[in-house]
């Protein structure tokens, strides 16, 4: 049966032999910290907006393994003395983390997990499936976003999804700036808002399409969006939905809308607009949908479309033109030692210890440019930025405003706050997204934001990496 309550075995089997390694050390309580960050923007873009959050908090609090769990792990040839152990195992670790909907940079950590070393790697597999995807459809909704300004956008993505990663999309778009999604199980999941209009099948079922837009009429006096180019949208569809929409009037009721979903979009649009408004209908909504994007959206406005509404489902619930974040999950300290991971791509070699991120904001409250990773016993505040890899370039800061933006939002296990409502989250994501200067969200060629180093967690950095090589 398909289900996807997620519990322990939501993992990569080398997390599970890696903790039973530890636990047969005798080394499960040790402490340890991770830290979760990505190299690459997708799309070539100037930022990531950061979603998942709540979701994984949500599963880390009810974190354990099932019954049926237990008795799968005994089939993987386990110890019995851990399968045991695992039999009472709850996350008790702690969690600092950019708060959901913030912008963020690669290589900077936007999220840290300190616990012992079993539960902080147990936790590495689900942690970067559920933020990673969130992530990356969080920022595609948010460049929608960006060029649809005050316009409505709704995910119509669960039909062309990554399976049931839907769900997840369907949420991250509200993350990134969506208003509601076609997907019910979502809506009702995460009390979005659900919209929808009608699919050509269902006019295509009738003789007449005029007897289809009737028929939906009665049915749904008060919701009505009619789709309009199922045989002619011009001389046809529009007409259509105009005597339906009129009859809807008579009665007392008022239609939402129409719906085109192919041809030339912006020509449609327009003539559409002038049909209704003609016809007395100016309250009736043109909504458009195939194969949106963010450029589409942008070209469509640029040819002064009249559309109130955009319908998006490819290319935003798989992220289509990149695949994936790359968002990665890398220890930072164990058994109270920081550590570092070597690579012959300076680029690879991951920053040690238990960090903290500061954002640099300049004299009006915008974001400066640049983020400074520095060692979180530093305090919030740093007088110098080095580059990350080249030895002779940095940056005094001590004159900028300097936020941190890591903040305890789990603690043994448990959230150290309520999860904020989803409205609020986004509200907060579209603050955010205003203080970044536009120069970041141009499509082509994006201005390069900015992170460097403190000199303390540089100097830590250079002394392990002559520890190793030697
Ligand atoms: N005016 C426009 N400017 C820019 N892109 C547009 C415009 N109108 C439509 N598009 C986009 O062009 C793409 C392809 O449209 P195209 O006309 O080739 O297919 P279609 O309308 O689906 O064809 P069909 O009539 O066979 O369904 C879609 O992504 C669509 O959103
Ligand atoms: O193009 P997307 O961004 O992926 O948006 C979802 C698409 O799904 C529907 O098409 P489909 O042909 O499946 O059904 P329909 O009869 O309702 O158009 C809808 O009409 C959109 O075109
Ligand atoms: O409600 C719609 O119009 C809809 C829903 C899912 C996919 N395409 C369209």
């Amino acid at each position: 049966m398909l289900s996807f309550s997620i519990s322990g075995t939501y993992t990569d089997l080398y997390e599970i032999t890696m903790g039973q390694t530890y636990f047969l050390e005798g080394r499960q309580e040790e402490p340890a910290s991770f830290d979760y960050f990505f190299r690459k923007i997708p799309d070539k873009g100037g930022y990531v907006l950061f979603a998942g959050l709540h979701d994984l908090l949500d599963v880390l609090e009810d974190l354990h393994f099932t019954d049926e769990d237990i008795a799968y792990l005994q089939d993987l040839n386990l110890n019995p003395s851990f399968i045991d152990f695992l039999k009472g195992f709850n996350f008790k670790g702690t969690l600092y983390a950019a708060a959901e909907g913030e912008v963020v940079f690669p290589n900077t950590p936007v999220v840290r997990v300190e616990g012992t070393i079993l539960e902080t790697q147990l936790v590495e597999s689900l942690l970067l499936n559920i933020l990673n995807f969130e992530s990356l459809v969080a920022t595609k909704a948010s460049r929608m976003r960006y060029v649809a300004g005050n316009r409505i956008l709704s995910d119509f993505g669960l039909r062309r999804a990554h399976g049931p990663g839907a769900v997840l999309a369907a949420r991250a778009a509200m993350v990134g700036g969506f208003n509601s999604t076609s997907n019910v199980y979502a809506a009702q999941k995460y009390g979005i808002p659900a919209a929808g209009t009608m699919a050509h099948s269902f006019i295509e079922s009738y003789d007449d399409e005029l007897e289809a837009f009737r028929a939906f009429a009665r049915a749904r006096p008060d919701g009505c969006i009619f789709l309009v180019d199922t045989y002619n949208t011009l001389k046809s569809g529009v007409p259509n939905a105009i005597t339906a929409a009129r009859e809807l009037e008579a009665l007392g009721h008022k239609a939402i809308g129409i719906r085109l979903d192919s041809g030339d979009l912006a020509t449609l649009a327009k003539r559409s607009r002038t049909m209704l408004n003609e016809a007395g209908l100016p309250y009736l909504k043109i909504i458009t949908s195939n194969q949106l994007d963010e450029y589409v959206i942008k070209e469509l406005l640029e040819q002064q479309a009249p559309i109130d509404i955009f319908g998006v489902g490819t290319k935003l619930v798989t992220g289509a033109p990149d695949a994936a974040l790359d968002g990665v999950y890398k220890i930072a300290m164990a058994a109270g030692k920081p550590r570092l991971k070597l690579s012959e791509t300076k680029e690879k070699i991951t920053l040690p210890g238990i960090k903290q991120v500061l954002r640099l904001m300049d004299t009006n409250g915008m974001f400066y440019g640049a983020d400074a990773i520095v060692l979180a016993a530093e305090g919030d505040h740093a007088d110098l930025l080095r580059h990350p890899f080249e030895d002779d370039t940095s940056l005094r800061i001590n004159g900028y405003l300097q936020e941190p933006l890591l903040q305890k939002v789990m603690e043994n296990g448990k959230r150290t706050a309520p999860q904020p409502p989803l409205p609020e989250i986004t509200a907060f994501s579209q603050s955010r997204l205003k203080l970044l200067p536009d120069a970041f969200k141009h499509f082509d060629n994006p201005q390069g934001y900015n992170v460097g180093l403190s000199q303390k967690l540089w100097d830590l950095r250079e002394q392990l990496k002559q520890h190793y090589r030697q």
